[in-house]
This record gives structure tokens, sequence and C-alpha cells, in this order.
């Protein structure tokens, strides 16, 4: 699905307008009707008091318009103007006006007004303002987001959170409405996705308002939400006449003294994920306990018992994962050195692998194209230096893996990966995966599918999928807590299996 910037959800609206011959106001009102819906079928009628916060703009015409039919229904309603400017929408002016006709006036609130009391058993609906947020509210229209924000009854956010933007992170956190719960239209906002903003919403659901459907199919977009549906567009069957060596071939390099469990994830995590054959390249010391306690996977060790100190395999991988409880001793350093410099196969890096990297940036430029990395944000800045906000840390995510010409996978709660130019958002993971060993299973899977012949990018993606996904159906009998990545990497085979479900 894409994920679209407020200039094209603009015209998405223009073009409906247009082509289904509607009036804008018909269409506020399709958004409206949804809003309606989504209320009346939770609330069935019950006599819960419904505060709405309305803007001047079309935002605020969404929230008028979704108090007239409330109030048709008999729902006890109290509606607020948040009178910030005088230049009202035309479709805030009709739909205030058909307010009226009800006999119902709104409250205006201007500054220095009395706030209105919200008790907890109440709702909320903030309808201050959407997309068209483009400064600061004035401090007391912040004032009146705060009040809110103190009240403890359920916060319903109309398409996005008022004091939200859609291509910067707001400057006072406390000027922006925390919601319970945003009803966002039709599209998906990329600021519900990043940590510095997705914070304003619990959580966030669409609504269908028939945008036109050929304008949302011929747009270009540089940002793309992935689900089922988008993996499930490169995802390969298995072939019936097909032998181990059809699905590639793994070669984690990785392991130290003490750290030999990563490589172990890494490695079984690749065999789940359907590598034909997966081989560990590891120090001496984890030869015994790699052999013991994965029976699929094939050893080769280092001379050095507790650290890498050379790479050198007489065998053909398809893929090579490097990085997992590596170390950085300076010996591995130059071991990894000494390798890229005549490697050319595809390269998954993690962990130590990425510290390395940091320490020594002149080594980038030895990595073959679109090479893999899977930094969290601690790595990342080692990598790529500060950033200035979540914003400003996609940017620069772009231009390095484009210097690099890299596929980069930024490991978050909803993890970004970023390949020449374009942003892909996973939708999948909770946060029981934020636990120590997960991100080696991630570069296990993503080498994996590597093996399989899944071009980095679709490796990438499809990896990040599955990985959350296991993640996402362990939690619903572990809870988030027990979630370890040995049962991410069991639950790897019922992610799959879930693309065909429904
Ligand atoms: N296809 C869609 O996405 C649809 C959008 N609709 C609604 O329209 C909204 C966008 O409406 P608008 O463009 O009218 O904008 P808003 O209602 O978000 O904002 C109101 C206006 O206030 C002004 N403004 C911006 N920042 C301000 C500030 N800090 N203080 C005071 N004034 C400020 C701007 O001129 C802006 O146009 C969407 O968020 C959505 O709720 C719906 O009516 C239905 C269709
Ligand atoms: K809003």
């Amino acid at each position: 699905m894409k994920i679209l910037h407020a200039k094209q959800l603009k015209e998405a609206d223009e073009y409906t307008i247009k082509r289904q011959q509607l009036s804008s106001w018909q269409l506020m009102e399709r958004a409206a009707t949804q809003l309606f819906e989504w209320l009346h079928n939770r609330l069935q009628q019950s006599p819960v008091t419904i505060h709405l916060f309305c803007g001047t703009g079309n935002n605020g015409g969404d929230g008028l318009a979704l108090a007239r039919l409330l109030l048709e229904q008999q729902y006890p309603v109290k509606v607020y103007v948040v009178n910030f400017s005088e230049q009202r929408s035309t479709d805030f002016l009709i739909n205030y006006n058909k307010l009226k006709e009800l006999n119902h006036w709104p409250e205006l609130l201007k500054a220095d007004d009395a706030l209105p009391e919200l008790p907890p058993q109440d709702i909320i609906v903030d309808a201050i303002f959407g997309q068209g947020l483009n400064r600061p509210a004035e401090d007391w229209v912040a004032a009146i987001i705060q009040h809110i924000n103190a009240s403890k009854a359920f916060t319903l956010a109309v398409d996005v959170p008022s004091g939200m933007y859609l291509d910067q992170v707001p400057k006072e956190q406390d000027a922006v409405v925390q919601a319970n719960h945003t009803l966002s239209f039709q599209v998906a906002k990329l600021p519900f996705f990043l940590p510095q903003t997705g914070i304003f919403t619990d959580t966030w659901e669409l609504l269908d308002i028939g945008l036109d459907a050929q304008y949302l199919q011929e747009v270009t977009t540089d940002m793309h939400l992935i689900g089922a549906m988008e993996v499930l567009q490169f995802y390969k069957p298995r072939k019936r006449f097909s032998h181990k060596n059809t699905y590639g071939h793994v070669l984690v390099i990785g392991g130290s003294y003490g750290k030999m469990g990563a490589p172990m994830l890494s490695a079984e995590a690749a065999m789940n994920a359907g590598a034909g054959l997966v081989t560990a390249y590891i120090p001496k010391c984890g030869y015994q306990i790699f052999q013991t306690a994965l029976p699929e996977v094939m050893v080769l060790t280092s001379r050095h018992e507790e650290y890498i100190s050379e790479i050198e395999f007489d065998l053909k991988p398809t893929v090579v994962a490097f990085g997992p409880g590596a170390n950085t001793k300076e010996v591995t350093i130059r071991a990894f050195r000494a390798f890229l410099e005549s490697n050319t196969l595809t390269l998954v890096v993690d962990a130590d692998g990425l510290n390395i990297l940091a320490q020594h940036q002149g080594l980038l430029s030895l990595l073959p194209a679109k090479t893999i990395l899977t930094p969290h944000p601690g790595e990342l800045k080692r990598l790529i230096g500060a950033w200035e906000d979540d914003f400003d840390k996609l940017a620069k995510a772009k231009a390095f893996a484009a210097q690099y010409d890299l596929v980069l996978v930024l490991k978050d709660a909803y993890t970004i990966t970023v390949c020449e130019g374009q942003l892909y958002v996973n939708t999948t993971g909770n946060p029981g995966m934020a636990t120590a060993g997960s991100g080696d299973t991630l570069t296990g899977i993503i080498a994996g599918l590597v093996a399989q012949q899944y071009d980095p990018l679709q490796a990438a993606l499809f990896g990040v999928y599955l990985h959350g996904k296991a993640g996402d159906l362990s939690v619903e009998k572990n809870s988030y807590q027990a979630l370890t990545a040995t049962e991410i990497i069991d639950f790897i085979g019922d992610a799959y299996l879930s693309l065909f479900e429904g």
C-alpha cells in the first residue's frame, strides 16, 4: 500500500471530486458517515456524552458533520468550535449551518475562555487540526489540547491527532493531542510509524472514503507500507522437482568466546526461513556446541580459539551473513577487511559487523552493491552520525544508502527499509521482540531468503515481515514479556503459513 505526501492527499481529494462528480461537501459527508458508523457500532445508542472539539478548517468540518449525525441519533453531544481563525473553510460553514438548523449551537472557544469539564466516562472527538496544520498552534489552542490530554476520557482523533504534522516533528510535544485511537482517511500517514510521532496515538485505523481508485493506483510515491499483500507479490513457492542446492547456501560468519549464541540464532533462523544449506564459520571454541545444538548446520572454524582470526573457506555459498557475536578485535577487523577485498557474494551485515563498518568507514566502499545492513538505532547513529529528528534520520539514511548502494534496514517498532530513495515501512512486529538475539534471527532470515533467490531488497522486506509476523504469532501464546529469539525462530513456519490464511 502507498503512503502519500500531503500534497498528493489533496490531489486525491480533487481527483475524487472531479471523477465521481461530487461536491467537496459530499466527500466530507462520506468521511463523517464513516466516523459516525464507527462510533455508532460501538456505542449502540448508549447515552455517553461526546465532546467534539472542532477547528475552523475541513478537519473541523468533519467534526461538525459527525456531531450532526450523532445528534440525529439522539446521542448527547457537546460541540466546541476552537475559533483559531476567522477564515473558515466553505465546508466547515456548510456544516456549521446544518448544525444550527438542528437547533444546536456550538460553543465558541476563544483565548481566555473557561474550558469545559471532560469527565472520564465521556468521549472526546478531536477535530481541531488535520493535515492542514502548517505552523505551531497558538498558546491558547495548545492549552485546549493540554486540557484534552489531561482528561481521562477516551480520545478519538479525526484523521490525525491535532498538532501532528505529516512531514515534521512538532516542536512542543504537549501541543499535540494524545489520542487513544485515530480514524484516518483512506491512506496511512508516515508519522504514525516514527518513534517521535507515532507516540501521539495508541492505535489507528484507516477508513475507506472511496477516494479515486485510479489516482491511488497511478500516483508514484517514495513511501510504501509492507503487509502480507505486498510480500505475496514476490513470494516464491517451493518447487516439486527441487533439491537442497536449489535453495542456496548461507554462510554465517561470527561468534566469539561468550557470544556463540548469536551466530547460532542466525544459522537456525536461516535454516527455518528455507535455505537449502547453512554453514557457520566460527572460532574454535564454538565447534562442539554448534554441532550438538544444530545438527542441520555445518561448521567451519577459524584458527583462533576465541574469535575470528581469518576468513578462509573452500566452499561456494550463495550469501554471507557477517557479524552476529563477532567481536571487534583488531584481528577480526583485519580478517573482515581481507574478506571484503576479494568478496563478490551478496552480504548481510549486522551487529559487530556494523560496528566495524562504523569505526572503519573506508570499508563501506568495499561492500558489494545492494549489501543489506540491519542497524538498530544505536548502530545506525554510529554509522551515519546523529540526526535532528526522525524525518532528518530518514533523509540521512536515504543519502547513506544511496552513497554506498545499500539496502538499509532501520530496525525499530516499525522497521523501515531504505533502498534507492524509497522507504518501505513494515507492519508486523511487537514490543516483545525487543529482546536479546531478536536481531540475530532477522539477519538469518534475510540471508536465508537471499539464498533462495530473492533479490536483496525483496529478501530484506520479506525477512522483516516474516520476523515480525513470527513474533506476533508467538506472543499470542507466550506474552510480550516471555517472548525469546528462539521462539521467533520456532514461529517462522507459522508466519509463512499465515500468508495464505484469509
Ligand atoms: N481526502 C481527505 O483526506 C479528506 C479530508 N478531509 C479533512 O480535511 C482535513 C484537512 O483540512 P484543511 O486543509 O482545511 O486543514 P485543517 O482543518 O487541518 O486545518 C485548518 C486550517 O487552519 C490553518 N492553520 C494551519 N495551522 C494553523 C495553526 N497552527 N493555527 C491556526 N490555523 C492554522 C490552515 O490554513 C488550515 O487550512 C483532513 O485532515 C481531513 O480531516 C475530509 O473532509 C474528507 C476528505
Ligand atoms: K484531528
